[in-house]
């Protein structure tokens, strides 16, 4: 392993789903099931709802288990009725903070610069910010992934980022929740896309650093070929992070 390979991370995507009696006991077994050998070689992150973020924080000290939120506001306070801060995110006990998820591009209209926005506010307040990139079907079809991708990079990724403070995530909206994924070939292509615009958006020093996730349809059964990539530096992992054994079976693919 070269010395610039970053840790991998592998974070979990809760999306709308947990209420609080079951989730103590799935995030319970992600605690037990951290065993020092997987704390050794990989990161792992539960991005629940905001409504679990202080609960889960709590539970989670001493575990090494971070804990992120699903996305944030860029204000900081304010009449933004049903909305949450970054500030409160950071307050509530949160690290990280998941933005620019292709269901709020989709479902709450967000465009690169709101991404970004959101990205700045995470850095305000201390967080490390996920962003969350990745083509249509129709995109991939007619060819323009990594313009796509590249665009997306260019907008969203604010100026002040460092490999402390920001992770990307790729993630194609066609892979989502469907069970397919790209091959291994081409997640590499998109991944050292993005490694490359890294370098111009982070700076030289820093830009081999920063964790590339992939994320869509990852599972027990594909994630070592997956994590195999070059420039995959983790995973974005959503359904499969609900069920406990699942989740650290894929980060048990940084075991082998
Ligand atoms: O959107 C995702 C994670 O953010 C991926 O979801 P699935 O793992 O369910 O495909």
């Amino acid at each position: 392993m070269s010395v610039d390979r970053p840790r991998p991370l592998v974070a979990g995507n809760w999306k709308m789903n947990g209420l609080m009696r079951s989730s103590a006991k799935v995030l319970g077994e992600v605690h037990a099931g951290y065993t020092p050998g997987l704390r050794a070689r990989v990161d792992l992150v539960v991005c629940p709802p905001a409504t679990l973020v202080s609960a889960f924080a709590h539970m989670s000290v001493g575990t090494r288990v971070g804990i992120g939120g699903q996305d944030c506001h860029a204000k900081e306070s304010g009449a933004f009725t049903g909305d949450v801060s970054a500030e409160m995110l950071a307050d509530a006990g949160a690290a990280y903070v998941l933005v620019g998820h292709s269901e709020r591009r989709q479902y709450h209209k967000e465009k690169d610069a709101d991404v970004c926005a959101k990205a700045v506010a995470a850095h305000r307040a201390g967080l490390t910010a996920i962003v969350c990139v990745g083509e249509t079907r129709e995109e991939r079809e007619a060819g323009k992934t990594l313009a796509v991708v590249r665009k997306q990079l260019r907008g969203s990724i604010p100026v002040d980022s460092n490999s402390h403070n920001l992770v990307v995530a790729y993630e194609p909206v066609w892979a989502i929740g469907t069970g397919l994924t790209p091959t291994a070939a081409d997640v590499a292509e998109v991944h050292a896309a993005i490694r490359e615009e890294l370098k111009r958006l982070v700076g030289k020093a820093d830009h081999a650093k920063v964790r590339i996730l992939y994320g869509g349809s990852v599972k027990p059964s594909n994630a070592a070929e997956l994590m195999a990539v070059e420039n995959v530096n983790g995973a974005l992992v959503g359904g499969a992070s609900l069920v406990a054994a699942d989740f650290l079976a894929i980060a048990g693919a940084y075991l082998s």
